[in-house]
This record gives C-alpha cells, structure tokens and sequence, in this order.
C-alpha cells in the first residue's frame, strides 16, 4: 500500500502536482483504490509494453489506424506467443499461437463477441456476427440449411454467371497500364449475394443505392476502429456530437434505405409453403430458387423471428457476405499477376480437366482442380480478409503458459498466425503447394481464415466457390500482369485487411 502510493506522489509530482492539501490527498486515495481494484495478477504476469501509470497503453493508439496495424506487427514480433496491453479500463490479450487460438476457438464457453463489437451495432444491431447465446445458437440452426450442398450448386449458377459478366466488364480495361480492381470486385460480390442469399436482382435504380452502400460499408467499418482505438469516442453520446457521429447517422440512414429495398423486393414474391427442408435436404416447389431471405421470411411467418430480426439478418450477411470476398479476391489477382507460372498452371489444370473451353462447371468437378485450390487457400493464408477476432472473457482461461482473467477482452490475430514461421516456413512467400501435402506443417489452428470451432463463418463453402469461379473466369479470358507488389502495400487496421492505396495489376487479352 505504502508501495502504490509514493509511487502515485511520484507521479502527481513529476506532473508538477503535489499532493499535499486535504483535496490532493483525497484525489491520491481515489486513484489508489481505483489502481488496487484495476490490478490482477494473472494480468501482470503476461508479458506486453510497459504503459503508464493508470492510462496503461490508452495513448499508444493516438497515431491513428495504420499506425496500430504495424504497431501490433511489432509486437508479435517481439513477445512471439502473446502479449497483453491495457487500453483504459480494457484490459486485451492479444493471441498469435495456434494452441492458444484453439483454446479459445474450439470452446463454447468463449463465444461472446469482444467488447469494440459494440461500436458495429448500430449497423449490424444483434445479427449473427455479433449475438451470442442462445439467440445466436437460434439463428445459426435457422440459417445454416441456407448454405447446404444442393443450395450451394443453385448459387453456383448465379456465380458462375455472375463471374461471366465480371469478365465483361474487365474488357475496357485491357491494354491500360493498371486498374484498380477493387471497384469491379466490389460489384461482383454484392451483386452476387443480393442474388443468392437474398434472391433479388438489382434493377437501374437499386444499383445507385448499392453504390452508395459500398461507400457506406467503408465508412461504418473505418469509422468502428477510429472508435476503437480513441477512448473518448467509446461513449455513445460523446461519440454522437463529433462530425463522425453525424455522418455515421446519416449514412446508416442511406444503407437502411438500401436494406429495406432488398427485403420488400423478396417479400413481394415470397410464398411460405414453396419450401421444402428434409434433414439435410432444402428445396423449393416450382422453378424459383431458394434464397437465404426465405428462411427468415418463413421464420417470421411462423413467429420466430420479427421484422427488425429479419434485418439486422440481411444487414450481416450483406456485409459479411460481400466485403469479406472482395477484398480476398483483390489479394489474389495481385498474387496473381506477381507470379506468372501460378496464373499458367491454373489454366493448365483446368485444361486438362475440361477441355471444352465453354462448359459449365460442376460443384464437383470445381473441386478436383486442386491447384486452384492450394492456390486459393495459400491466398487467404498471406491475406485473410478478416485479420482479426475479438471475443469476450467472461470466465477465467487457462492458456499454455498463461492464464487469461476473466473479464479480458481477447484478440485472436488471425494475420500473425498465418506468417508464423515455425508453422509455414517461409511464411511470406507465396507457396501454394505447401497446401498439397497430406502432412501439413501447421497445427491446426494455425490456419484460419475462415475462424474456427462453433463461430467459424457460415459463408465459408460459398465463399471459396465465388473465389474459384471469378479466378477461373478472369485468368481464362486475362493474363495478369505485376503492378502493385506485395511489398508496396501499406495496410492498415479496419475490419478487413485494407490497404490505404489502390492495389492494381495490369489486364492483357489472353490469345
Ligand atoms: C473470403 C471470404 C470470407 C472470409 C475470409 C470470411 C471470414 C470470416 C471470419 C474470420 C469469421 C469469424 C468472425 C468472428 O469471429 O468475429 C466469419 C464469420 C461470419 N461470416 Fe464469413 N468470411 C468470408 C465470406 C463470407 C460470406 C460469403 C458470407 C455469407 C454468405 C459470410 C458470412 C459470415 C457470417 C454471417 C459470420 C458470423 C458467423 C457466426 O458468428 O455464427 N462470410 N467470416
């Protein structure tokens, strides 16, 4: 006690305070009962950088976003296996190793989402990325017939079209001496989950809201890790009078309006009994297809869920459904067009399975191209779209050389664990064929983008199908040239993996 509080006169002092009236004294009990209560044991004897009295690492973050992404960088690269920080009262555990990822990963104990979660709420209010319990455990089981093997391959038609029109559109850009691709991704993503998962296709009108509500995804995310990282914008109402709050308002309002289209337009030819579900069988009566909408639609019909269920539902999948996809495909074509041989043994393999240039691929058959595939997951290794996870400790965790207290907020640093060198030699280089072998390097929680254990993403078969067909469609039709390098890139900290510029490659006609 005598301990805490010369040290707390130290520190008043060397701020040029001294503690010596009745109201100082009083100010020095306050902070010392607050520091006795902010202490734990289990805490401190995790190693992470030293902050400062009672602001611990508060001030750490005020460089701004992409100075946090390298910053975190630095220090896994420094405490190799975790490390801990203390942003105001938050207490945060940053994990990089596989056997601490599975712990928390695997165990349904640990399914509560962290606490800067709450700064998406607004847009995404308690969807499934961010409800825990039993209203989670209740949507899952509702949605995942969504995402079944017979449903997919009736997805798989809209995205292998979907992937033809990409192509279409990438025609103008041949011959320029680089595109931004982002724009053309971007488009292809949402306008495939809107006709998948959505079961609505957008006409003239809608597509100006769509443009808007890409802009508006960007925003919502960015403005969520500026939140995050600023303790003062953590309150609700002091964040409401800053100008991010006001356009954080209005643009919820725009991507609302966008929502709301998409439902309407699937209420209006929406019919409860057309669907079918027999274990894990899901069809529709008739030639409609079935749509993820639907289920929900259904649900609501028979009470189990209401209208704002429904949209906070197609408001995640929406976003979860797009951006996340986008942005892995953007990675892969600059992998692409930095290695040559890669792009050329894609087309090979596919070659020598179909060698009629114009037919439809089966779901099956898309998955005997094993190239692609190692490919595809070597992609997501270097630059999974989703870098990080957060869930909240809610009871005591004991790691491998650790404990975590209860109360901490964990981060499982998804891009740390992939560039691992002791689980993929070589971690920075692009060696898909690491992918090939039977006995991989890696543990298996060492690799995973898509997360893993319980809350592991429903959209991930759905996803690697988009990522294959729209790779084959373009590498067929392009060849990919180098522009931006992996080494240009400068991310930085947002809900995905973003770069802060364009990242291009160069289109030339393949003859
Ligand atoms: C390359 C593409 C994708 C990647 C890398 C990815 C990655 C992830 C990751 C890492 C999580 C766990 C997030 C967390 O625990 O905080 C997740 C969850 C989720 N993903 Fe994906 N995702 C992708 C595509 C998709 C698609 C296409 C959909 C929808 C069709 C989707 C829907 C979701 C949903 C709804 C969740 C929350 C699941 C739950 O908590 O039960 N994702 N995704």
């Amino acid at each position: 006690m005598l301990k805490w509080k010369a040290g707390v006169r130290i520190f008043l002092r060397s701020n040029h305070f001294d503690p010596e009236t009745e109201d100082e004294n009083i100010i020095c009990q306050a902070l010392l009962v607050y520091y006795k209560f902010d202490k734990n044991d289990d805490f401190d004897k995790i190693p992470g950088p030293k902050g400062l009295f009672l602001l611990h690492n508060t001030l750490d973050f005020l460089e701004g976003p992409v100075f946090a992404f390298y910053y975190f960088r630095q220090l896994t690269q420094k405490y190799k296996q975790l490390f801990k920080l203390q942003i105001g009262n938050k207490k945060v555990v940053a994990i990089y190793n596989p056997e601490d990822a599975e712990t928390i990963l695997s165990d349904m104990k640990y399914i509560t989402k962290g606490y800067p979660y709450k700064f998406i709420k607004p847009w995404m209010a308690e969807g499934l990325a961010i409800s825990t319990g039993e209203k989670w455990a209740f949507r899952r089981k509702l949605l995942t017939p969504a995402f079944y093997f017979n449903i997919l391959k009736i997805y798989k038609i809209i995205l292998e079209e979907n992937s033809r029109k990409l192509v279409e559109n990438l025609q103008c850009e041949v011959g320029k001496s680089k595109t931004d691709v982002e724009h053309y991704l971007q488009n292809f993503t949402l306008n495939s989950i809107c006709e998948t998962a959505m079961g609505i296709k957008l006409d003239e009108e809608s597509k100006d809201f769509a443009k808007a509500y890409k802009q508006g995804v960007f925003d919502l995310s960015n403005i969520a890790i500026v939140r995050t990282l600023k303790l003062w914008m953590h309150s609700d109402f002091i964040f409401s009078l800053t100008e991010l709050g006001r356009k954080q308002k209005k643009t919820l309002l725009m991507m609302n309006q966008f929502r709301d289209r998409v439902i309407d337009m699937r209420r209006k030819t929406f019919k409860e009994d057309d669907i079918i579900i027999k274990d894990e069988d899901i069809t529709f009566k008739g030639k409609k297809r079935l749509a993820m909408l639907d289920l929900l639609l259904q649900a609501e019909k028979q009470g189990a869920i209401d209208a704002d269920g429904i949209k906070e539902e197609v408001d995640t999948f929406m976003f979860g459904g797009h951006d996340t996809s986008a942005t892995a495909l953007q990675y892969a074509l600059m992998i692409f067009a930095n290695n040559f041989d890669a792009q050329e043994r894609i087309i090979q393999e596919y070659n020598e399975f179909f060698p009629s240039l114009d037919q439809s691929i089966s779901l099956n058959d898309l998955a005997k191209l094993k190239y692609l595939d190692c490919c595809v997951k070597e992609c997501l290794r270097l630059y999974p779209s989703v870098p990080v996870i957060l869930r909240n400790i809610k009871q005591s965790v004991k790691l491998k050389d650790n404990v975590m207290p209860a109360g901490t907020q964990c981060l499982i640093l998804i891009y740390d664990l992939h560039r691992r060198e002791d689980q993929f030699p070589n971690p920075d280089k692009f060696q898909p064929e690491r992918f090939i072998t039977d006995r991989p390097t890696w543990h298996p929680y060492a690799y995973v983008p898509f997360s893993a254990g319980p809350r592991n993403c429903i959209g991930q078969k759905f996803a690697l199908i988009e990522m294959k067909l729209a790779i084959l469609a373009i590498l067929r039709r392009y060849r990919l040239l180098p522009v931006t390098k992996p080494k240009d890139i400068v991310f930085t900290s947002d809900l995905m993996l973003r770069s802060t510029k364009p990242v291009y490659v160069k289109f030339e006609e393949r003859i």
